[in-house]
């Protein structure tokens, strides 16, 4: 029997067969990873966008739903066209454009839920390599009906495709919660969701952000005592809007052992506070800076008012790297803060500072 995929609707989704042919086309002759693009198990997808469409209005629902399916269909079809195209076959592509807008109109019909899909495009703009950036952007853009798209991929640097799952929800998880020194499990941020969207320049600025957190960039930073904080980081250049600051490294550790840890570290105030947690497909994660590993990004303050650096998250050879980023332009001098995104009344009740 055979496995091409029948040119049929599926799931009431057609596809633009030129379209898709073109895409997959061009991941063979530019010999890229086809994992690049359907790297996420079913599962994984399932299980994220399940429970994360629950929590948004109708056309965002509709929105996850159709990017469940065109992930879905990627992982299956890709692949084997993949393998046709390498044996010398012809790909028999099912239409696709239809899927693709109705992942526009969902994204139009969006009311509540819009700042979150856009937060979750921005948390992708890492995700896919930079050669496949430009052959989805090259795909699309020859197209006028593809013109909502185009644009949100332009404004917001693409990321729609290999898509679920980076949905950056940062906060330090070390705050003492209660008079007892008791922990609460870190809850969802809530914040670091609403951030509002920054247009990255151009699919180099992955480039570079890889190539500096690979080789431990800390340029134009400095440690320096700061009242009432201990120490902190400042600049010693400006950094312009976007710019990779600094990488927040430490020990990447489950969620099991984060919580472990987390209560261990509350009995011992030596330990300080350097649990920074995150979640990565649907999957909570923490980076342990505890111990000192003369890297600075572990030196990094707080401020909900005043921050001008935001957290994101890169994966590089499937590790999960947590980074700050500039959130506005930082002059020569000001101090890096970014908001650790803890909203506990009753953690911020014991630690007033969270405030600031
Ligand atoms: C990741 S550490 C940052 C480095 C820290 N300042 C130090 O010297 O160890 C987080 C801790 O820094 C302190 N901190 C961070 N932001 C602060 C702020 N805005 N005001 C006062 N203390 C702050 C708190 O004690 C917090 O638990």
């Amino acid at each position: 029997m055979s496995d091409e995929p029948q040119p049929t609707t599926r799931d009431g989704l057609e596809w633009n067969d030129e379209d898709y042919e073109a895409i997959i086309r061009t991941i063979v002759d530019n010999d890229l990873d086809p994992l690049d693009i359907a790297a996420l198990s079913l599962d994984e997808i399932n299980a994220f966008s399940t429970k994360e469409y629950k929590r948004h209005d109708k056309g965002c629902r509709r929105f996850w739903e159709s990017l469940k399916h065109f992930i879905k269909i990627h992982h299956v079809e890709i692949l084997k066209d993949f393998q046709r195209l390498k044996r010398g076959e012809n790909i028999i592509a099912p239409k696709r454009r239809v899927l693709i807008d109705q992942l526009v109109q969902a994204i139009d019909s969006c009311t509540q839920g819009r700042d979150e899909i856009q937060q979750f495009i921005e948390n992708f703009e890492f995700e896919l390599s930079p050669s496949l950036q430009e052959v989805i952007y090259d795909s699309l853009k020859g197209n006028m009906k593809f013109k909502t798209m185009k644009n949100l991929l332009i404004s917001q640097r693409l990321q729609i495709i290999q898509g679920l799952g980076l949905m950056s929800e940062m906060r330090f998880a070390g705050v003492k919660t209660k008079a007892n020194d008791e922990l609460t499990p870190p809850k969802a941020n809530e914040t670091s969701m609403n951030k509002s969207s920054q247009v990255i320049s151009s699919k180099v600025d992955s480039e570079i952000i890889r190539s500096k957190i690979l080789n431990g960039s800390e340029n134009g930073l400095e440690k320096m005592p700061v009242r009432g904080k201990g120490m902190g980081i400042r600049t010693t250049k400006n950094f312009a809007i976007n710019e990779y600051i600094v990488e927040y490294t430490g020990e990447l550790i489950s969620k099991a052992v984060g919580y472990k840890r987390m209560s261990k570290y509350a009995k011992d105030e030596s330990f300080g506070n350097f649990l920074l947690s995150f979640r990565l497909m649907d999957k909570k994660w923490f980076i342990d800076a505890t111990k000192d590993d003369g890297r600075l990004g572990r030196w990094v303050n707080h401020s909900t008012k005043n921050s001008n650096a935001k957290v994101k998250v890169m994966v590089i050879d499937t590790k999960p790297r947590v980074f700050l980023m500039a959130s506005r332009e930082i002059s020569t001098g000001e101090e890096i803060l970014y908001d650790y995104g803890e909203r506990d009344p009753d953690t911020i009740k014991n630690n007033p500072w969270l405030l600031d």
